[in-house]
């Protein structure tokens, strides 16, 4: 028989699944923890017994991630199925490392890409995740920021702005923010994509007033206690919709709504001091992909601080840290890249990780790159709030600034 206490303390420990040994208590999470810093340190061990004998083990595999990525261009396997709603992003997480790692697609391809995501267009303006799909502003933000990668004139003439403005607005809802398709779910990753594309086709000035009218204040009340921004307001701190909260009030010209410097500890605390790479939320594992939602938000969140503070011009995290993760820990054999050791590479991750070793790079000095290990390992930038090359913002700012004279002179 077990006495009430006795009882009480059981059920507890079960409750907290705490485990006892001598030394230590742990618990799921701290044995999750510690089997991936295993896992880590397996390949840190690895790097320094071989580093003289095999100098690739901190080289980025740029020849095997392209033919991974042009292979996954022409065929996707099986597995990717469940990606049918999500095709734009495919094409553009595959367009965008392309875009990193130096290289391009033949015309013919790209010609290609560009008649499908227009078959993605919507009836109703925007895009959705494939052809004869509704539009969702994921998928449009996908194809956009794709057909502004490609940056030809018929990849420009397949993004319909005003139809996409239109959707904009039927998105819209009069606090502000945005559902991600028509009677969907309300979250800042639906501010984000409207905003990065609404800026991205350079929707006049007066049509975003009245756009984005109160988004900049419901995004600020995403801001949690911890520091960073959750889903909607209420929900817990995490790193892929903090980017999206610091991104779009960065857009916005509204980052004053929010408490920069609680942002900006909270975002710094995302680095992992053994694995080098980042988490998402307090308490969990690194991952790869949030080399960028997170690596992106550091130079965005230190940029809109620079004027009060000098100190803001020096990176705050640990750019060798983070290259290391990502080149020792989260590269296949094979091509493409990985959220931690022992997962199978995909397109996101390939495309996030190499993202965030960019910003890394990049985010010291425009001019003097940051690079660890062989100047072979040097990606080209990326631009921190829309996540293309800063030379496709420029050009799609450029061409859309000038859309009704190109129109005229069309006709
Ligand atoms: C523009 C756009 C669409 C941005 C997307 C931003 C983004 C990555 C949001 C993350 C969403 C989320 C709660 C993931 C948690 O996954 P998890 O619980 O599996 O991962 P975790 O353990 O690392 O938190
Ligand atoms: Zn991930």
């Amino acid at each position: 028989m077990w006495s009430p206490d006795e009882l009480l303390f059981r059920n507890f420990q079960q409750i907290q699944n705490l485990k006892f040994d001598d030394e230590k208590i742990s618990t799921t999470t701290s044995r999750e923890q510690q089997k991936t810093e295993d896992s880590v340190e397996k390949c840190f061990e690895r790097f320094e017994r071989q580093q003289f004998l095999n100098p690739r083990l901190t080289q980025l595999n740029r020849i095997e991630h392209h033919q991974y990525l042009d292979s996954m261009l022409r065929t996707m396997p099986s597995h990717y199925q469940c990606l049918d709603s999500s095709r734009p992003w495919c094409v553009y997480w595959i367009l965008q490392s392309a875009q990193l790692l130096s290289f391009t697609f033949d015309d013919e391809t790209l010609r290609g890409v560009v008649q499908f995501l227009s078959n993605c267009r919507a009836p109703t303006g925007g895009f959705g995740g494939g052809p004869g799909q509704y539009a969702h502003l994921a998928p449009t933000y996908a194809a956009v920021n794709s057909l502004c990668i490609i940056g030809t004139e018929a990849a420009y003439q397949a993004i319909d702005r005003d139809s996409l403005v239109k959707f904009l607005f039927s998105v819209r809802d009069a606090d502000g923010s945005f559902r991600l398709h028509v009677d969907g779910e309300t979250d800042v990753r639906g501010a984000y994509c409207a905003i990065a594309v609404a800026k991205l086709v350079n929707v006049p000035e007066r049509v975003l007033n009245e756009l984005f009218a109160g988004t900049g204040d419901w995004i600020a009340g995403c801001q949690t206690y911890e520091g960073g921004f959750g889903g909607a307001p209420d929900l817990e701190a995490h790193g892929g919709y903090t980017f999206c909260g610091i991104a779009s009030l960065a857009l916005l010209n509204e980052a004053d709504k929010c408490d920069k410097k609680a942002l900006l500890q909270w975002i710094l605390r995302r680095q992992m001091s053994y694995e080098g790479g980042f988490q998402g939320r307090t308490n969990k594992l690194v991952d790869g992909c949030y080399s960028f939602w997170v690596g992106a938000t550091i130079p965005i969140t230190q940029a809109t601080l620079v004027g009060a503070d000098k100190s803001m011009e020096q990176t705050f995290f640990d750019i060798e840290a983070l290259q290391e993760y990502i080149l020792l820990c989260c590269q296949k054999a094979n091509g493409g890249l990985i959220d931690k050791p022992g997962k199978p590479q995909d397109l996101y991750h390939t495309c996030y990780t190499l993202s965030g070793v960019s910003i890394a790079q990049h985010s010291q000095s425009a001019q003097n790159p940051q690079v660890l290990g062989d100047m072979i390992n040097e990606l080209l930038p990326t631009h921190p709030l829309f996540n293309i090359p800063p030379k496709s913002v420029a050009a799609a700012l450029s061409y859309f600034a000038n859309i009704s004279t190109n129109r005229a002179q069309d006709g």
